[in-house]
């Protein structure tokens, strides 16, 4: 008999298979686990941007949850594109209905091109209802600065807004570092409530990002289902998404996506912290 570890990803369904449902499917196969979806919207997406927002039906999207909760089994959860605040409150309650221990809130907000997938007022309900229920959630700058309300420009301010996060019930957060200035790498910001780690790899000079974040908060997610520690699971998604970039897609004519079969090809055999430096700092701020 075959065992393996199942997770289910609650997001939008990106057309344009870089991002969303697609994108989280591609990385849980990718990392050995089963994989299941509840679908919160179709999206008419490709490399361009979003050309149609299709939410589905709460119930339908209930049901979806319940299928594959009641018969199948969840070893972990991860939310993306949730919508509107009503999905939000909808998730939020299977979450503590079925008691899931290893959920990943990544809180989706805009797309690459600048179409919203979330809808304005539904920020407070993200913050009261579903943060609070994540074992991590990964913000990427502008949501990290949407849900504090703080401007992050430099490191320290990166720190202030985790311990915001620490300090409104989430347990723990990554906030990514993908949209920030630094030169030649990217720093990836986790927080435990006690310690900082620093996740510093080369940046990667190509436009082919897109689904970038859907695809490192669904690799977090399969390495939980399998059990492994969260710092663990977070320095793995980190590897997997880099070898994603380095050999990211030149297809469509915008934004390609990432190649989520990069890191079984090139990455995982090799020993080690390959590519980046990773460093801890416990909590103290100016
Ligand atoms: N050009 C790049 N080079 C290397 N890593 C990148 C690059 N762009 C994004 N990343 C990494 O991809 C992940 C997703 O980051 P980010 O782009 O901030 O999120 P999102 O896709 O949600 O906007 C993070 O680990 C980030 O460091
Ligand atoms: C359906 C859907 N869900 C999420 C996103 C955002 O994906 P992300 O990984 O943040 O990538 P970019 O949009 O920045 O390329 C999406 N686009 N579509």
């Amino acid at each position: 008999m075959t065992t393996i570890a199942r997770a289910l990803t609650i997001a939008g369904s990106d057309s344009g298979g870089g991002a969303g449902i697609q994108a989280d499917l591609k990385t849980f196969q990718e990392l050995g686990i089963f994989g299941m979806s509840a679908i919160t919207a179709i999206t008419a997406q490709n490399t361009l941007g979003v050309q149609g927002v299709y939410p589905i039906d709460p119930i339908g999207l209930d049901k979806q949850i319940t299928s594959v909760a009641d018969d199948i089994g969840i070893d972990a959860v991860k939310t993306g594109m949730l919508f509107d605040e009503t999905r939000i409150r909808l998730v939020s309650e299977k979450i503590r209905y079925y008691r899931w221990k290893n959920v990943v809130v990544d809180p989706v907000m805009i797309a690459k091109g600048g179409a919203s997938l979330l809808t304005e007022n539904s920020i407070t309900a993200l913050i009261n209802e579903l943060l609070p229920l994540a074992t991590v959630a990964t913000p990427n700058i502008p949501e990290a600065e949407a849900i504090t309300g703080r401007d992050i420009k430099t490191m320290e301010d990166r720190k202030r807004a985790a311990k915001d996060f620490y300090d409104m019930g989430v347990k723990s957060v990554v906030i990514k570092g993908g949209h920030h200035t630094e030169k030649d790498t990217t720093i990836d910001l986790f927080f435990d409530g006690n310690t900082f780690t620093y996740l510093e790899f080369p940046k990667i000079n190509t436009k082919n990002t897109h689904g970038t974040g859907c695809s490192f908060a669904s690799a977090i997610t399969a390495e939980l289902a399998k059990g492994n520690p969260l710092s663990n699971a977070i320095q793995t998604a980190k590897q997997f998404i880099h070898y994603a970039i380095v050999h990211s897609l030149a297809i469509g004519k915008g934004h390609g996506p990432t190649h989520h079969g990069a890191y079984r090809h090139f990455g995982e055999n090799m020993n080690g912290n390959r590519e980046g430096k990773i460093w801890q700092e416990s909590m103290k701020m100016k």
